[in-house]
C-alpha cells in the first residue's frame, strides 16, 4: 500500500522518508530520473525492510544553484532561506547577491542574519555592507549564536520550513545546536546509514525544531561557488530589488543597463538610488552569463 512521506535526508540515490507519524525508513527512487531531494511529499511502498518511493509529488518550488555543467538542488518546498553572514570571515557580498537572485527567481523569501554581534567593531563593519540589502527590503536580523543570543530568530522560523545556508565559520553549527539538541547526533546517524557504514557528513538533512514538527530547518553541505547560469541575464535585474523599479524607465525595452543611453538604472547609479557595489555586480554576473561555455 502506497503511503505518504517526507523526504528528510538524501544522499545520492538515496533518501530517508518520514512518515506523518513520525517514523523514519531508506527508500530508493524507481527509475533513474526521478531524483528526490530534502522536502520533497512523496508516496513511497515500504519493501521488507526499506521502501521504494512511486511518487514525487508537484513541487512548489526547488531552490538550486547551477554552474556551466552541473546543477545541484539543494532542498524542495521551502518558505524561505536563510543567509548567514557573520561580522567574521568578512563575507563575500557576490556570494551573498547570488543566493539571494536564486531565491528570487524561486520566489523564496530570503532572510539574511548576521551573527557574532558580540565583535562589535567588526559587526559594526559587515552591519554597513549590508545597508543597501536592509534598504531594498530585505530582512537583516542579527544574533550571537555562541552567547545563546537568537535575536528574533526563533519567531521568523516558527510553523516555517527553512534551508540554511551559511558559508563555512559563520555559526551554522552552533544555530542549529542551539535550536536541534542532538542534531550532530541525528545528522551521523542518517549519513551513516546512507552511506553503508561509512562515516561522512555530506548529505543534506531536515531537523525538526519542535515536538510537534511544524519547524523545520534544512542543514546543508558547505559549498563553493553558487552558480546562477539557470538565470537569464536579461531577467537578472528583475532579481534584484534595488534595480527592478528603475528598469521601467529605460528607453530600450532590451536595455542591459550597461552602456546604453537613457537608462533608468545608470540614473539610479548616479544619484545613489542603487550602490556602486550592487551595479558592480551586477556587471560581474551578466559578463559571466553571457560569455561562451567552455566545456
Ligand atoms: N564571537 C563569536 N563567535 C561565534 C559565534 N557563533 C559561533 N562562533 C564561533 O565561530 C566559529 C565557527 O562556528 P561554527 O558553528 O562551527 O560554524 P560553521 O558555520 O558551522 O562552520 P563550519 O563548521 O566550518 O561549517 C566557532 O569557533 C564558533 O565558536 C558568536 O556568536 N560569536
Ligand atoms: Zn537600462
Amino acid at each position: 500500500m502506497k503511503q505518504s512521506g517526507l523526504v528528510v535526508a538524501s544522499h545520492g540515490r538515496h533518501c530517508v522518508v518520514e512518515t506523518p507519524d513520525g517514523e523514519r525508513r531508506i527508500c530508493h527512487p524507481r527509475g533513474k530520473k526521478s531524483q528526490v531531494v530534502v522536502g520533497d511529499r512523496v508516496q513511497w511502498l515500504a519493501s521488507t525492510d526499506e521502501g521504494t518511493i512511486e511518487k514525487v509529488e508537484p513541487r512548489h518550488n526547488l531552490f538550486y544553484r547551477q554552474d556551466e555543467i552541473r546543477t545541484k538542488s539543494f532542498a524542495a518546498n521551502l518558505d524561505q532561506v536563510l543567509i548567514l553572514l557573520a561580522a567574521e570571515p568578512e563575507f563575500s557580498e557576490m556570494q551573498l547577491t547570488r543566493a539571494l537572485i536564486a531565491a528570487e527567481a524561486e520566489h523564496i523569501t530570503p532572510i539574511i542574519v548576521l551573527n557574532k554581534r558580540d565583535l562589535t567593531e567588526l559587526h559594526a563593519r559587515a552591519f554597513a555592507r549590508l545597508e543597501p540589502y536592509v534598504k531594498m527590503g530585505y530582512t537583516v536580523l542579527q544574533g550571537a549564536f555562541k552567547t545563546g543570543d537568537l535575536g528574533d530568530l526563533p519567531e521568523r522560523l516558527k510553523d516555517k520550513t527553512t534551508l540554511v545556508l551559511g558559508p563555512s565559520g559563520t555559526g551554522k553549527s552552533t544555530l542549529i545546536n542551539a535550536l536541534v539538541p542532538n542534531a550532530n547526533v541525528a545528522t551521523a546517524e542518517i549519513s551513516q546509514a546512507l552511506n553503508s557504514g561509512k562515516h561522512t557528513t555530506t548529505s543534506t538533512t531536515w531537523h525538526w525544531v519542535d515536538a510537534e514538527r511544524k519547524t523545520g530547518l534544512i542543514d546543508s553541505p558547505g559549498f563553493q561557488e553558487f552558480g546562477v547560469h539557470h538565470i537569464d541575464a536579461m531577467q537578472l535585474a528583475a532579481y534584484m530589488p534595488d534595480f527592478k523599479p528603475h528598469v521601467t524607465n529605460c528607453k530600450f525595452y532590451n536595455c542591459t543597463h550597461l552602456h546604453e543611453p537613457s537608462c533608468g538604472v545608470q540614473d539610479a547609479v548616479a544619484s545613489g538610488a542603487i550602490s556602486p557595489s550592487r551595479y558592480k555586480l551586477y556587471g560581474m554576473l551578466f559578463a559571466e552569463l553571457t560569455q561562451p561555455v567552455n566545456y
